[in-house]
């Protein structure tokens, strides 16, 4: 579970760090929280930025430490998360910040030494206070490195590369690194060497790449609360590798290939920062390796602090320039801070929470007064089903709209309605020309009902008109499948008709019918009341496989059906190929305008059809096509 709360925009420090070579002059000076460099466009003139504070040369580690990342360590404790990264060009005391060294230690070793003195103290204090139970902690850290734009992870033996992927909260790339306890951090900080002023000698075992890799320290807090609340914060401690300048270095090779890769993370995250600022709609994070691992502090869910370290020296000037512009650019980042609370199943369900669901539920029935009451409605379910499912609750409630699969069905289901009534009419018409040709008598008495639909087609062509498009059980569908007009009788369901007139009166009436979607492919798979050929069975597998019982044995009917009816049924439909009009035809299931040209024309040429069989002569029907159609009216081959 996650909590939004306040924007906070990204918190932008900048550390200068004191000349290492007091023969070179200098361009940098700091007053207050502004520095001042000079305009190299116009040497008489400076140009200032403003910060939020700026650690002049005499500042200490300690102090850094205090005002800049200290106060973040308490919003780790409670489930936020924190990202330190230490910016500026190559030299400028990037390493000497976030690490430091052993007799001067920086903002790392400080971190986690603040961290457990907190933990201790709340721990403490808890068990001083009136509830007697303390909170209990769980700290882990990965360290891992990007080097050439590919993931190290630091702590296992060799160096792999890892793949970055999406956390569970969305928010956060990680690297899938392994994870050591916190009580192995001492071993883990021995292994680097002190730095010496030398920065070559300040490249460590663990980091040998030091200056040309962006390094990572990720702190995993979490804390369980005695009512099993768990606040899971993380902590990032970001030392990024330094710009360089190729023409000013000289780098060739590997050095070359490093640099470009450092540039190019650093680039990119130039261009995210350009992005935000801009109000971009896509915000390039993916371009690099950085800038996905830094999506949560900038512009993400993370309180975000940038010490921008920068050098005095005037061979650095360029470099300063740059990176104070990047840090202006910056420091207008706004990121929404999140927290990140887990609770336990037990208390996941307060009757506040669900109280204004059931409400919803209840005005969505109301929203819809002529639906039957169902057992699967939503005011039926638990109340923890509906917590549970809240967003999806959200999206059902009062929207007026069906959903698109449920319009998409009630447009399939009119379109066959249309085709099913134009069919009864041609039948009807058929018969009534068979009248005037001196037809028995006993022909016409399907007919006349069929204009007024008994209760037991209703029922039947209700449960014909269902199983076009559904699978059927025992509860009904009401919410998802409102009655449509063709149940009240304004439309006569042919199909029907000819189920009853040759296979007699349905043997049971369906009482009640839940819908289970299933995707129907084609109009012409709608009867479920004749066996599918092989290879449409074969292609319809998967849809089949979420059929009922209740279907299949819908769809194993006719093996039980009349065969001398049948032969009447398809006597009919070829009278009807050969007597139809190109109007008429096309009102067959699966006929268009110009599968009934072919076939009236083919008449027209060749004379009446023999057997279903001979419309395989006719241009454009395969033995596919053919197989469709018959089985689509109801014809067998
Ligand atoms: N505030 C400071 N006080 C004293 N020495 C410093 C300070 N900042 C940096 N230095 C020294 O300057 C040198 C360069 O610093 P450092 O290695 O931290 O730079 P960097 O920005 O990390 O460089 P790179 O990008 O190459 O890693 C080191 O020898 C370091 O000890």
């Amino acid at each position: 579970m996650e909590k939004r709360s306040s924007a906070t925009k990204v918190k932008v420090v900048v550390r200068l760090r004191p000349s290492l070579s007091p023969s070179e002059n200098t361009c940098v000076n700091v007053v207050g929280n502004r520095v001042q460099i000079l305009n190299h466009r116009n040497v008489e003139e400076s140009l200032q930025y403003e910060f939020n504070t700026v650690f002049d040369e005499k500042s200490s580690q300690a102090q850094v430490f205090s005002t800049s990342v200290e106060p973040m360590l308490e919003k780790v404790l409670h489930g936020q998360n924190v990202s330190v990264f230490a910016y500026g060009p190559t030299g400028a005391g990037k390493t000497h910040t976030m690490l430091g060294m052993t007799s001067d230690p920086g903002i790392i070793p400080r971190v986690i030494q603040s961290l457990f003195e907190a933990i201790d103290k709340k721990q403490a204090s808890a068990l001083t206070g009136s509830t007697n139970q303390a909170p209990q902690f769980k700290v882990t850290f990965s360290y891992m490195e990007i080097y050439n734009e590919k993931v190290h992870d630091l702590l296992a033996s060799g160096h792999q590369d890892l793949p970055i992927r999406e956390d569970a909260s969305k928010n956060i790339f990680v690297a899938d690194l392994s994870e050591k306890s916190i009580d192995k951090y001492e071993t883990f900080m021995n292994q680097f060497e002190p730095a010496a002023s030398n920065r070559t000698v300040a490249a460590t075992k663990l980091n040998k790449y030091s200056s040309r890799s962006h390094t990572i320290l990720l702190l995993k807090i979490c804390r369980r609360e005695p009512d099993g609340k768990e606040l899971r914060g993380k902590l990032y401690l970001i030392d990024l590798a330094g710009s360089e300048d190729n023409r000013r270095t000289g780098n060739k090779g590997i050095r070359l290939k490093e640099s470009g890769a450092i540039n190019k993370s650093l680039f990119v995250l130039g261009e995210v920062v350009d992005a935000i600022n801009q109000n971009q709609p896509r915000i390039p994070y993916r371009n690099s390796k950085l800038t996905r691992l830094l999506q949560d502090s900038i512009g993400g869910g993370c309180h975000a602090v940038m010490i921008t370290n920068i050098a005095p020296e005037e061979r650095f000037y360029y470099d300063t320039y740059c990176t104070l512009n990047f840090a202006t650019k910056s420091k207008k980042i706004v990121n929404t801070i999140t927290t990140h609370v887990v609770r336990p199943p037990s208390i996941e369900k307060p009757t506040a929470t669900v109280r204004p669901l059931k409400r919803r539920s209840a005005s969505l029935q109301s929203a819809k007064p002529r639906l039957p009451k169902s057992s699967n409605s939503l005011s039926s379910l638990p109340a923890a089903e509906l917590h549970s499912s809240s967003s999806s609750a959200a999206t059902v409630s009062n929207d007026p709209l069906p959903s698109p699969l449920v319009r998409q069905q009630k447009a399939f289901e009119s379109a066959i309605q249309e085709k099913l009534s134009a069919m009864e009419k041609l039948v009807e018409n058929l018969r009534t020309t068979a009248n005037a040709n001196d037809v028995s008598a006993s022909d016409h008495k399907p007919l006349t009902a069929s204009k007024t639909s008994t209760p037991a087609s209703k029922g039947t062509r209700k449960s014909l008109r269902l199983s076009l498009v559904s699978v059927q059980s025992d509860d009904s569908p009401d919410v998802i499948f409102p009655t449509p007009k063709a149940s009240k009788g304004k439309l006569t369901d042919a199909t029907n008709l000819l189920k009853q007139r040759y296979f007699g009166p349905p043997r049971q009436k369906v009482k009640k019918q839940k819908i289970q979607y299933r995707v129907v492919e084609d109009s012409t798979s709608c009867s479920p009341l004749f066996p599918q050929s092989p290879a449409v069975s074969r292609k319809r597998a998967s849809s089949q496989d979420f059929e009922s019982p209740t279907t299949k044995k819908i769809k194993a009917a006719p093996q039980i059906f009349n065969n001398g009816d049948q032969a009447k049924r398809n006597a009919e439909f070829l009278e009807l190929l050969n007597s139809a009009t190109v109007k008429e035809l096309q009102e067959l299931q699966t006929v268009g305008v110009k599968r009934a040209k072919m076939i009236y024309e083919w008449r027209e040429l060749h004379g009446s059809f023999t057997s279903t069989q001979s419309l395989l002569e006719v241009p454009g029907f395969s033995d596919k096509v053919l197989k469709k159609l018959l089985r689509s009216n109801f014809v067998t081959v």
